[in-house]
Parts: C-alpha cells; sequence; structure tokens
C-alpha cells in the first residue's frame, strides 16, 4: 500500500475570464519515508500541487489518498516548510518551537525535553532562548523546521525552503535535513527550481511541465546517490549524468511548452 497516492488529479483556478488549467492528470504513488521532488518550469503548477496535497485546494477531478483515505477523512498531520520561516519575533525560539502543543493545550515538561531535544540536534542548543531577530536566516530555517518536527507530521510539504539562503548555508541546511528526516523517517515532498538539490536529496525526482501543469518524467535517483549526503552526492558521477539528462529534458518542454 502507497503511503500517499494523487489519483488522476486536475485542477482548474476558475477567474473574470474564465480559467485556467493549473494541474492535469498527475498521478503519484510514494511510500512511507521516501523523498521526493517536484521539478519544473515556473507556473507549471508545483504550488498548486502542494496545495492540493494539504488539503487546502480541493482538485477539480481526482483524488488524495493518504494511507488509503481520503484526505478529509484523516487528522491528516501535514507539516510545512517554506522559504519563509514564519518564526514569531516576540517569542524565544524555544517557544516558537512550543507552538504547536501549546495551541492544542497540550505543553508539558516532557513536550519542553523534546523540543529541546530537537533544538540540539539541528544545531541550536546555544540559541534556545534568543529572539528570531539574533538569528541568521539558515538558523531561523532550523528553528522553523524544529517547529514543524515538533508536531510530529506524518508527510512533510517543503516549498522552496532553501531558495532564501545564500549558496553555503543551502548546502550544509540540505545535509542537516536530509540526515534530520531519514532518522526520522519522514515522507517529504519537496518543490524546488534547482535540479542539483532535487538530485541530491530525493529518491525519485516528478519532472513536470506547463501550461497545462503535467508530470512529463520520472527520474529515479541511483541508489548510489542516495546513500550519500546530499553535498557529497554532488561529486558524484552518476550525480552529474543525471544533472545533464534532466537539464536537457527540461530545456526541451521549456520550448515546446512555454509558459
Ligand atoms: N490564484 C490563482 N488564480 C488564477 N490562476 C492562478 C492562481 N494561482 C496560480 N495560478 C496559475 O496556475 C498555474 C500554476 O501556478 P503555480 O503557482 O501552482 O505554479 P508553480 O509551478 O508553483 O510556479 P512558480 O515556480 O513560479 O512558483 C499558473 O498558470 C498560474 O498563473
Amino acid at each position: 500500500m502507497s503511503f500517499l497516492k494523487l489519483n488522476h488529479i486536475s485542477h482548474q483556478y476558475f477567474h473574470d475570464k474564465g480559467y485556467t488549467k493549473s494541474v492535469d492528470n498527475i498521478s503519484m504513488a510514494i511510500e512511507e519515508g521516501a523523498f521526493i521532488s517536484v521539478l519544473g518550469p515556473s507556473g507549471c503548477g508545483k504550488t498548486t500541487l502542494l496545495s492540493i496535497i494539504s488539503g487546502i485546494i480541493q482538485p477539480t477531478h481526482g483524488e488524495v489518498l493518504l494511507r488509503n483515505q481520503p484526505l478529509s477523512n484523516t487528522a491528516s498531520g501535514i507539516g510545512y516548510m517554506l522559504q519563509q520561516d514564519y518564526l514569531f519575533p516576540w517569542k524565544t525560539i524555544l517557544d516558537n518551537v512550543l507552538t504547536g502543543p501549546k495551541i492544542q493545550s497540550k505543553e508539558t515538561e516532557q513536550t519542553k525535553d523534546k523540543a529541546i531535544q530537537i533544538l540540539h540536534e539541528i544545531g541550536l542548543a546555544n540559541v534556545v532562548h534568543s529572539y528570531p531577530k539574533s538569528l541568521s536566516g539558515g538558523m531561523r530555517q532550523r528553528a522553523a523546521l524544529a517547529r514543524t518536527l515538533m508536531t510530529d507530521p506524518n508527510l512533510l510539504l517543503l516549498d522552496e525552503p532553501f531558495s532564501a539562503l545564500d549558496y553555503q548555508t543551502k548546502l550544509k541546511l540540505e545535509d542537516l535535513v536530509s540526515s534530520l528526516l531519514k532518522e526520522y523517517n519522514k515522507t517529504s515532498i519537496l518543490v524546488t527550481h534547482d535540479i542539483g538539490e532535487a538530485i541530491a536529496m530525493s529518491d525519485r525526482i516528478f519532472l513536470m511541465k506547463a501550461n497545462p501543469g503535467e508530470i512529463a518524467e520520472i527520474f529515479e535517483v541511483p541508489i548510489e546517490i542516495r546513500n550519500l549526503q546530499p553535498f557529497q552526492a554532488r561529486k558524484h558521477l552518476k550525480y552529474q549524468l543525471l544533472f545533464d539528462r534532466i537539464w536537457e529534458e527540461l530545456n526541451e518542454l521549456e520550448n515546446k511548452h512555454p509558459v
């Protein structure tokens, strides 16, 4: 049984000039613990697809099943990591991480210990009582991830979480996030424009085309790359070969289906 299944998902945005077909006939089967990337040109429907998976918007056709249940039947437990960290500036890092338990009135000594443990693992032990404004962009993103992990989500949706960071911070964070999500056995879907990031982090890559957004091709990332941390993966010959294949395919798609 697949952990997450998308069956023939299509969606249209209706507006005063008619409608825009955002995604068309998308099917995916994702196993538990897998790391999946969705790659494609601007406007091909990546964010719309994530919004459908999270249940924020409803597909016009098709269904999303989480552990074989329609999304609406599940206490879905979906976590997000976005480009912006959305930390509360007036709360310490620890209190930010404890936001979920606090909202659910489940804040106890145990949840506090768990939050501190996650902050340790994520390399933020020495800023537990600091405020977000004193942290770098990379540290803030790590705090946002700690807050997400604190809610113990079944599924993590990562919408370009590294794209606002400088290159060095981004590479370091990719390694950290990758090892942490493996350790916690989280199923994750990453939306990105970055071919290298998709290859270095994923088990499988869905390449989309625009107009309308459809899956153009699926790439399995070779096991030799998947066994490496993203930074090391980038040095592997098979990484380069896959990068070139996807690069060519993406260029071809952009020429055939301009946005
Ligand atoms: N609220 C909306 N109303 C109407 N059309 C929309 C709306 N949001 C997105 N679209 C259109 O739907 C299509 C898919 O958009 P979406 O934002 O999902 O693509 P994307 O691949 O995430 O783009 P990007 O990489 O630039 O973030 C595009 O043609 C876009 O213009």
